[in-house]
């Protein structure tokens, strides 16, 4: 009973999906947006303005290492960023199934507007650039890829199949 990890952009679905997840089967949810809020008493983008990005991925790498004593039977929702530090990736693929929640940025663009996501308030070309970049980084190391262009409904059916299929 490996964990499920999910992946992907900001706005992919990933927290979306992961709910939905939690409730089909008995998998404990963890979220690293929410534990890293919890632990710092503020809200991730109060941690970006005040203390700025690295800080934020310092606390985001702590909250990776506790979650490795979870060895099973647990869904992660990731931030979009986890896939930035290669230790992190590491820590998560020893017990888990790595699930890329794969969508377009157009659709990403409809879905969202930033609010809440300082990565995604950037002008100029610099979301497209960021986008590029880790989709070569969530292709690496995926497990599984969904597409996450469908409903959520849809996406975690997806994520159970292909995770039962082995
Ligand atoms: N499959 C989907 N189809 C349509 N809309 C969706 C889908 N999944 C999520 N959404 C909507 O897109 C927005 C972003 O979803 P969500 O917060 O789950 O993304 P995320 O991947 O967790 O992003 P982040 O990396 O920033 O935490 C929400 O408004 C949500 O309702
Ligand atoms: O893609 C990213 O780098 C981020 C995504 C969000 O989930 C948050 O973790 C934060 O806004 C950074
Ligand atoms: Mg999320």
């Amino acid at each position: 009973m490996r964990n499920i990890v999910l992946v992907g952009f900001m706005g992919a679905g990933k927290t979306t999906v992961g709910k939905i997840l939690a409730s089909k089967i008995s998998y404990k949810l963890y979220s690293t947006d929410k534990l890293i809020a919890g632990k710092e008493n503020a809200s991730i983008a109060s941690i970006f303005e005040q203390r700025g990005e690295r800080y934020f991925r310092h606390i985001e790498h702590q909250v990776v290492k506790e979650l490795a004593s979870k060895n099973g039977g647990c869904i992660i929702d990731c931030g979009g960023g986890i896939v930035e530090n290669k230790d992190n990736m590491r820590i998560l693929k020893e017990y888990g199934a790595i699930v890329w929640l794969k969508c377009s940025l157009q659709d990403i663009n409809r879905r969202i507007d930033g609010e809440g996501r300082p990565l995604f308030q950037q002008g100029g070309n610099a979301v497209k650039e960021l986008y590029k970049r880790r989709t070569h980084l969530y292709q690496k190391w995926a497990d599984y890829t969904v597409d996450a262009e469908e409903g959520p409904l849809e996406v975690a059916e997806q994520i159970l199949s292909q995770v039962n299929k082995g």
